[in-house]
């Protein structure tokens, strides 16, 4: 049995430019990312994506702004976490990126995202949100850049998110 945790991840769209950030210190170090991280005892996910994304970038949003696309689960080989990322895009917002301790954020062109320096199932499941599709996915790593085995499903109702897989 595994023990899940709970963590948020937030990409902001405008027009044809999504905002990642350069991930400074911790969990990914070094890769660009979407903003987010774990909730805070007695907090909504959705309150922790709002909270998470001004904390790490200095963007206001509402979390009512926040669209809820997808749920990621990641296991690691020989460990016992199992980590619910929340997946939460957004056109929404008030403010200029800044950089913080934790991330340089930074626009790039959808068509031109730099897969090379972000997590490996990024790749996989990016088109999904990218066009709007709502997904599940799991991905089992053996340590932090092989992914032995992956599953990954195109949704079609927002209560589909809130059903076990
Ligand atoms: N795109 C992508 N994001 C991932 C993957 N795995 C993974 O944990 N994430 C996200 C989920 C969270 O937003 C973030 C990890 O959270 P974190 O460790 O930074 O959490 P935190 O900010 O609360 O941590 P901290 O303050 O204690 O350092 O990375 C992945 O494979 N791909």
């Amino acid at each position: 049995m595994y023990v899940r945790k709970v963590y948020t991840l937030v990409f902001l769209r405008e027009d044809s430019r999504l905002l990642l950030g350069l991930k400074k210190r911790g969990f990914g170090i070094n890769k660009w990312n979407g903003f987010g991280g774990k909730l805070e005892p007695e907090e909504t996910v959705i309150d922790a994506a709002a909270r998470e994304l001004k904390e790490e970038c200095c963007i206001n949003a509402k979390a009512s702004d926040l669209k809820h696309i997808g749920n990621l689960e990641f296991t690691f080989e020989g460990e016992s976490t199992l980590m619910d990322v929340k997946v939460f895009t957004s056109k929404i917002f008030n403010g200029e990126p800044q950089e913080t301790d934790e991330m340089r954020p930074r626009w790039f062109n959808i068509d031109a995202l730099p897969f090379e320096e972000m997590w490996p199932d990024d790749r996989i499941w990016f088109p999904y949100m990218l066009n709007s599709k709502l997904f599940f996915a799991q991905f089992h790593y053996k340590g932090f850049d092989s992914i032995l085995k992956y599953n990954i499903v195109e949704l079609h109702s927002v209560q589909d998110l809130y059903k076990n897989h």
